[in-house]
């Protein structure tokens, strides 16, 4: 079988986004490949390890790559594409002089193509990545998260992802209750699972996502922990419902409403539309980490949590991506 193979070249700042934007599209696939300049340091505080070679995409420059399938008009998709791209400009993202080109290749080409991208990744002190196809030894005192990402956002490889875990590890005593709003391929729940988190309610309003989180957190053994659901936000709670179309099925999950921990990555502009909603979700003293937050929406973002009650604990940054860890206060 064919594929369609198209690349665009923009900034690591609109990266995000645009990945977002081909998984919309139906991608079956996205690769980000960012600037890797032989003058680039490479973290290794983590005994985090690299496969690829240092490549010359110019500093703050990325390339993202999407695999359609061999039926898809990629005239018609670039031009879907591009008003969205430029859109992005009045959310201050800049995605730069954006480059758009497009190829047809061979099936065994494409996965290859974005596989060779996603290898084993020590993440924090204790959690590492693991795609399922690559043989890996978990060391001691290791945990292992094992994932398919398929079309779904969430390899770790993000700066917000990876800010999220590393939070997770700080925040995460045991036993709690926790929800992670737009779960994508599943990655947080599942890491908070293996950090000690008793239940979580998982929920993305991409059944793209839905079904990928499903499949991984099968695939990790935590089908009696993890609920994955459809829904916007936290609609599902609040209607008490499944997000399902047309579909009514109460929630199975073992969660209890309010909870100890919420977790979201999603962009600062969705952040700042439901604080409120999770600052009713959470128990005295439950922790939100809101992630997935550029640089210049900091200070709003920290406006709108302060304004809903929340106490700022920490801010963590990772490149210019930031997670805030907020806290409810204790009622006296
Ligand atoms: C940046 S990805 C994060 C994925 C994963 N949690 C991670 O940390 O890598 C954001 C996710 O939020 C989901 N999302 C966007 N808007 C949403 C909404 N209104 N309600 C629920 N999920 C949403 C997207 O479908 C996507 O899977």
């Amino acid at each position: 079988m064919k594929w369609h193979e198209i690349t665009i070249s923009t900034t690591e700042e609109a990266q995000e986004m645009i990945s977002n934007f081909l998984h919309e599209l139906g991608a079956g696939g996205v690769s980000i490949e960012e600037s890797g300049t032989l003058s680039k340091q490479r973290d290794t505080s983590l005994g985090q390890w690299y496969e690829l070679p240092l490549n010359d995409i110019p500093e703050g420059q990325a390339i993202i790559k999407g695999y359609f399938n061999q039926d898809t008009d990629m005239e018609e998709l670039i031009a879907s594409i591009r008003p969205r791209v430029e859109e992005l400009r009045e959310f201050d993202i800049d995605p730069g002089t954006v480059e758009y080109s497009a190829l047809v290749i061979d099936e065994e080409d494409w996965a290859t193509a974005w596989k060779q991208y996603f290898k084993p990744l020590r993440i924090s002190e204790t959690l590492t990545i693991k795609p399922t196809w690559e043989v890996y030894e978990a060391g001691p005192n290791e945990r292992i998260i094992e994932l398919d990402p398929g079309m779904a956002f969430g390899t770790g490889t993000h700066p917000t992802t990876a800010l999220c875990l590393q939070t997770l590890e700080t925040v995460i005593r045991g036993g709690e209750e926790m929800i992670d709003v737009g779960t994508g391929s599943g990655i947080l729940a599942i890491g908070a699972c293996r950090l000690g988190v008793k239940n979580v309610l998982a929920l993305d309003l991409d059944p793209v996502a839905v079904s990928s989180a499903t499949e991984n957190v099968k695939l990790n053994e935590l089908s009696e922990q993890v609920e994955v659901r459809l829904s916007d936000l936290l609609g599902v709670i609040k209607e008490g419902q499944s997000g399902e179309a047309g579909g009514s099925a109460p929630l199975t999950t073992a969660v209890k409403v309010p909870v100890d921990l919420v977790v979201a990555n999603i962009l600062a502009e969705i952040i700042l539309l439901f604080v409120d909603d999770v600052y009713e979700a959470l128990k005295p003293n439950g922790i939100y980490i809101a992630s997935g937050i550029y640089k210049n929406k900091e200070d709003d973002v920290e406006e709108g949590l302060i304004r809903s009650g929340f106490e700022i604990v920490e801010k963590r940054r990772d490149e210019d991506w930031i997670a805030f860890i907020a806290r409810k206060p204790q009622v006296t």
